[in-house]
């Protein structure tokens, strides 16, 4: 930096004659300057990186949004024009081409909305090639951005024709009307009364009526039910309301069809493209709800072991039927005609694809899952005093446990994760669920890789070794299938984050018996319990260090007696991460996260950070239930 003699020196060099006093508010001047254009630069560095951290995140889901803008806009200028160049348009304006043009991305959305929603294709086109380029997981997000869309086409729709071209027609001089419109409205001039009293107006009108309700009570405050109504009317919020209104839909697209067969301003030559928009949607989403029914109709399960955990966690082992294929990570519906013949409530699997059983773990939070653990608390076998507080169902009880029906499997973020060399699972809370059966997915495979490595190694063809991929089934003696994947995952990291350890014993069987099976040391499993101390606490990294120290020596864990390492605090994402990029250097590691948004933020963000900095690529995916 220049210093003050030299600034003097190189004024009086050029004759001029300044005070120190004045060149030295130049040179803060400069300075302050020179800051201002750093941190802009500082600015537009940091904001361009959130830009293409942004892009790179997001771009499936941005140019299918993109996309489907285009085509909106394009069905929408191409009514407005085609419309402008009708007598109408000299009577009733720009009104009138801007309700026709809402219309017609109208019943455009109204086929689409429906895409998001058919779960059975969709969880097949996941695992296709479209997998890599289009966002499936999140379809209900899109769902819900149509369904904006649509809001907003209503209002255009419907507030230009009743609030501006209606008005105009009946306002319009009777020559004007003869010249123009005649031939569309007939003779004499209708009143306002007869075009809302006409078939397309009543079904009009119906339609929007049934779609508030509808829209209304889908909305997040009343699907979750925070908003509390008064009684009686308490009954009309919540999932089920939010459920049953949504038929109301099905009433929505008869009358739409039956509004876009008689419209205003359409002659005999007019093709009517209502039904052609809707057709094929609407029957495959009738194809996936006949599919639905006649599957679960014949999915009714035999229950083999009940179990009520003091956590509130309640798990069922149910018999799997012979047509159920599904992968770790997948999820379920399962109703319980006992509670109620018409709810359906979806569950992740917790079993892996090899055993003969299916299980879900069911956290208890509202009406129908606590009904559930009523139910089974009474037709279960008492715990046994001093013993975990388990429920069984012996032999004897057995026949008399209420029917459970199922139907799925259905597709999830974490279905994926068998394209990983390395896993970072970290579940908040029940969030672990999808993650037990991953984990007991790829002990199986490890275990039947050995197996096999044993066999092929004994018979001297050693450099073979394959083995069979996870969604197919893998009982313990198959033959080894022809088609052979390999297995790529070599090592698995579990984070689970509860609150406090009660919530520990629900896991722990499923902890010990990854244990059991992991000779090899291949999953790491961690528990931090948050609410013990606060992070930072000494207690807390005391009972941290004895933990490693233990943990080092003996190889088990002094509070979960397992593997499994206990941590009294929240993790550190950042250490986590980082010494997982340093391991693994070069290794692609799939980062699957199961709980509520927050952290998923924060995940996400350090995942591309470090992606910046080394060879290891983290890929995060997300799920939230
Ligand atoms: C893909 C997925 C996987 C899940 N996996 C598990 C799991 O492994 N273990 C677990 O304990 N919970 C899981 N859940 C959550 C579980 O479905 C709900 O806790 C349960 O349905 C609550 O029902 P309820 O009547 O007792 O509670 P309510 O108080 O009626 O509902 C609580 C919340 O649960 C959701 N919900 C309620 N009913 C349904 C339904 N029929 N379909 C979809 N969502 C509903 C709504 O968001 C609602 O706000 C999962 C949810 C999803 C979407
Ligand atoms: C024209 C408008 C709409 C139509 C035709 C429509 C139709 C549907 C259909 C057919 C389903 C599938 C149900 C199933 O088979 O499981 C569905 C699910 C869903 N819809 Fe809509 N919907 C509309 C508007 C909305 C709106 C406005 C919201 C919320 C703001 C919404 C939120 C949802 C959600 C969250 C689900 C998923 C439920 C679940 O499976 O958990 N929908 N919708």
């Amino acid at each position: 930096m220049m210093q003050l003699w030299q600034l003097e020196t190189l004024l009086l060099q050029k004759d001029t004659y300044l005070s120190y006093s004045q060149a030295l508010s130049y040179t803060s001047q400069a300075l302050s300057q020179n800051l201002q254009g750093l941190r802009k630069k500082g600015r537009i560095r940091r904001m361009s990186t959130k830009l293409v951290y942004y892009l790179e995140e997001n771009w499936k889901m941005i140019w299918v949004v993109s996309l489907w803008i285009m085509v909106m806009i394009g069905l929408f200028t191409w009514k407005f024009f085609q419309y402008k160049q009708k007598s109408a348009f000299k009577v009733m304006g720009y009104c009138l081409l801007t309700a026709k043009g809402a219309a017609e991305t109208l019943k455009f959305n109204m086929a689409l909305i429906l895409m998001p929603v058919c779960r059975n294709t969709i969880t097949w086109l996941r695992s296709t090639k479209l997998g890599l380029f289009v966002p499936f997981d999140d379809n209900i997000n899109f769902h819900k951005t149509i369904a904006a869309a649509i809001s907003i086409g209503v209002i255009l729709h419907v507030g230009n024709h009743l609030a501006c071209d209606f008005p105009r027609l009946i306002s319009s001089s009777n020559d004007k009307y003869k010249k123009f419109l005649k031939n569309d409205f007939g003779s004499p001039k209708p009143t306002y009364i007869d075009l809302v009293k006409g078939t397309e107006g009543v079904t009009g009108v119906l339609m929007v009526i049934f779609m508030a309700i509808a829209f209304t009570l889908a909305t997040r405050w009343f699907r979750r039910n925070l908003i509390k109504l008064p009684k009686p009317f308490d009954r009309i919020t919540g999932f089920n309301a939010f459920w049953y209104s949504h038929h109301l839909f099905v009433i929505v697209y008869v009358l739409l069809i039956i509004h876009g067969e008689f419209l205003y301003l359409v002659h005999i030559w007019y093709r009517r493209t209502t039904w052609m928009y809707l057709a094929v949607p609407v029957l495959l989403y009738a194809g996936e709800r006949i599919l639905r029914f006649f599957r679960s109709g014949f999915s009714t399960v035999r229950l083999l072991k009940v179990a009520i955990y003091p956590g509130g966690v309640l798990t069922l082992q149910m018999s799997k039927p012979p047509q159920f294929r599904y992968k770790s990570g997948q999820y379920m519906f399962v109703q319980c005609p006992a509670v109620s013949p018409f709810e359906w409530h979806p569950f992740s699997i917790t079993s892996a694809p090899g055993d003969d059983y299916l299980s879900v773990h069911i956290r208890q939070l509202g009406d129908w899952t606590q009904a559930v653990k009523r139910l089974f608390s009474e037709v279960c076998e008492p715990p046994v005093a001093g013993k975990s507080g388990l429920l069984r169902a012996d032999e004897a009880t057995k026949k008399s446990l209420p029917k459970l029906l199922i139907d799925g499997p259905y597709g999830a973020p974490a279905q994926d994760y068998s394209k990983y060399d390395v896993l970072l699972l970290v579940g908040l809370g029940i969030g672990a669920t999808p993650f037990i059966s991953i984990l007991k997915d790829l002990l199986n495979n490890i275990v039947k890789m050995e197996e096999q490595a044993d066999s092929v190694s004994d018979a001297g063809k050693a450099s073979d070794v394959s083995v069979a991929s996870s969604n197919e089934s893998t009982t313990p003696n198959r033959v080894p299938s022809k088609r052979k994947k390999t297995l790529k995952t070599t090592n698995a990291y579990f984070y689970w984050v509860t609150r406090e350890q009660g919530s520990f014993d629900w896991f722990k069987g499923v902890m010990n018996e990854v244990a059991e099976l992991d000779q090899r040391g291949v999953i790491e499993m961690h528990n931090y319990l948050t609410s013990v101390y606060e992070e930072g606490d000494a207690r807390s990294a005391l009972i941290t260090m004895v933990q490693a120290l233990n943990h080092a020596k003996n190889g088990v864990d002094i509070v979960s007696g397992t593997r499994v390492r206990t941590h009294f605090a929240r993790p550190k994402w950042k250490n986590v991460l980082s010494k997982l990029s340093s391991k693994h250097c070069n290794a692609r590691i799939g980062v699957f996260y199961c709980g509520a948004p927050v952290l998923a933020k924060e995940l996400s963000k350090l995942c591309y950070e470090l992606n910046q900095k080394g060879s290891t690529k983290f890929e995060f995916h997300k799920e939230h239930f």
